[in-house]
């Protein structure tokens, strides 16, 4: 079994962050574990408190998993300030884990800031270049590359943006255009588009930390970097598909349609 790690903020709700990262560990039979960022105070509506964790406690947490257990893969998710950021890269560069998966968050859904303006130079410096694969959204990837994107046609330069500021790979996510939800996956030589309908749902929450957690299984799992986008645009697609209506604002994904199926629990 592969042992995966997400560093990543605490989500109350459920729907993201750590709990939407652990799910999808389970689903994709591989073992999770957690270091955790930050607590936030969330629900389907929105975030209403943050407390970020401290640097040395984030630290600790994570010399306490590598120092005692193989990691296959590393996810890394909300990162709050540049004192954690600059102690995850010091700890990644350390331990050297061969798959990490770098999943952007900047803002949540609902609009609250998840990454201080002042830290965005420095995940950009410290953890580009660790990243196997880095998943930014269209907002993320234009405070990235410093470039407007908006649309299908401006996904390939900031892609390349991206891979000249350090990371080896690319997956510039289509969630946020109008029409068709495409993602680009771009590695500096071969560019491949994975389409997707847009699915009529307001229940998105967390769908970036699902298909990001779902990458770094799958990679871990022995997937090339394109059948392992194929395989979690395929999950996580099915995962918006049957998401949950639960709450007054946008619900999660479902993180087991699978099991659910196979156990005859889905209607
Ligand atoms: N309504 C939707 N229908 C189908 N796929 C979607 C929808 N919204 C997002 N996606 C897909 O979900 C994944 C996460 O993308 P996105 O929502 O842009 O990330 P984030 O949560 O970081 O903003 C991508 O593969 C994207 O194409
Ligand atoms: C604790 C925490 N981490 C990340 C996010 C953002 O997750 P994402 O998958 O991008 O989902 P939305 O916020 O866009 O629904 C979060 N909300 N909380």
């Amino acid at each position: 079994m592969k042992h995966l790690l997400t560093i990543a903020g605490s989500d109350s709700s459920g729907g993201a962050g750590i709990q939407a990262d652990l799910k999808t560990f389970a689903a994709h039979g591989t073992f999770g574990m957690s270091v955790i960022t930050a607590v936030t105070a969330q629900n389907t509506q929105g975030v209403t408190m943050v407390q970020d964790i401290d640097a040395e406690v984030i630290e600790a947490q994570i010399n306490a998993v590598f120092d005692d257990i193989r990691v296959d893969a590393v996810k890394i998710g909300m990162v709050s300030r540049p004192e954690i950021i600059k102690t995850i890269a010091d700890r990644l560069r350390y331990y050297k884990p061969q798959i990490v998966v770098l999943d952007p968050v900047m803002i949540s859904k609902s609009g609250y800031p998840l990454l201080a303006p002042e830290a965005c130079a420095t995940l950009v410096q410290e953890l580009l270049p660790l990243a196997t694969l880095v998943t930014p959204n269209l907002p993320e990837a234009e405070v990235i590359s410093g470039m407007k994107v908006t649309m299908k046609e401006e996904m390939r330069p900031v892609a390349e943006r991206i891979l000249e500021l350090g990371a080896k790979a690319v997956l510039v996510k289509g969630g946020h255009l109008n029409g068709s939800a495409d993602d680009l996956l771009f590695d500096g030589s071969t560019e491949r588009w994975f389409m997707g309908d847009r699915i009529d749902t307001k229940n998105t929450h967390g769908t970036g930390c699902t298909l990001s957690s779902s990458l770094a299984a799958n990679l871990a799992q022995g997937l090339s970097l394109a059948d392992a986008v194929a395989a979690s645009k395929a999950y996580v697609t099915e995962a918006i598909e049957y998401s949950l209506p639960i709450g007054g604002g946008c619900g999660p994904t479902h993180h087991f349609v699978d099991l659910y199926r196979k156990a005859g629990w889905l209607k």
